[in-house]
């Protein structure tokens, strides 16, 4: 299966984008910028979302109305604790949307992601699944988070960053090659403590101020 990458570049998500990785971007600026920046990506990774004609009335006729076709909603699902910044402007977009949350931290010296918190939607099975954190760096934590919800055997899952790594992706598609990775940028590599370079330092930190 060739892996699919559809990197959003609409001068927006950029600009954007641009400014939060500034290392002087203030905790509040970087936490707003990424809400928006949550809705700006949501708007393009739902496009293909099928839509139904239904009858409707305007004051003025009747007409056969588009309308969104999938009766069970979308189920977003954030890996805390980056993920909810992203979140936030999502549910802007979608505020109907089903959320669930896996807890994952990268172990500092293995990167491996270890969960310390779970919880999804009763119906899953049934349901189209966003994943979504503004990193994609060794790809552990977005192979963990998938694994965990393909034991629930979804309809479809797509995944969602703002910045992925080369090595990342691949990784992540060598476990994952049926899910789409969107992302806003692919950046060059990643350092020898697992950053991305040239990235926007540690998102979880920037997005609550921890560091
Ligand atoms: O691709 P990976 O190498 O797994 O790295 C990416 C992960 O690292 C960050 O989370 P972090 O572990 O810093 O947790 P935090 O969101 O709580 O800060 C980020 O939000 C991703 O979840
Ligand atoms: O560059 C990186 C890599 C992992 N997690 C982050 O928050 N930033
Ligand atoms: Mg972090």
């Amino acid at each position: 299966m060739t892996a699919q990458v559809t990197v959003i570049d609409h001068p927006f998500v950029q600009h954007k984008l641009t400014l939060m990785r500034q290392f002087d971007t203030s905790t509040a600026k970087f936490r707003q910028l990424m809400k928006e920046v949550g809705m700006l990506l949501a708007y393009e990774v739902t496009r293909d979302l099928p839509l139904k004609y239904e009858p409707i009335k305007t004051p003025i006729a009747p007409m056969n109305a588009p309308m969104l076709a999938s009766e069970k909603k979308m189920v977003v699902v954030s890996i805390m604790r980056a993920g909810q910044g992203l979140l936030d402007g999502i549910l802007e977009l979608m505020p109907s949307a089903r959320v669930g949350h896996i807890g994952l931290y990268r172990d500092p010296s293995t990167y491996v992601a270890i969960e310390y918190y779970l919880k999804l939607p009763h119906d899953v099975e049934h349901r189209d699944i966003l994943v979504v954190d503004p990193m994609l760096a060794t790809g552990n934590s977005a192979i963990a988070a998938v694994d965990r919800i393909k034991e629930l055997g979804p309809v479809s899952i797509k995944f969602l960053c703002l910045l992925a790594a080369p090595e990342g992706m691949k990784h992540f598609h060598e476990h994952h090659p049926d899910v789409p990775i969107y992302t806003a940028a692919v950046d060059e590599k990643l350092d020898e403590h697992g950053y991305i370079v040239p990235g926007l330092g540690d998102a979880g930190d920037r997005l609550y101020g921890t560091k």
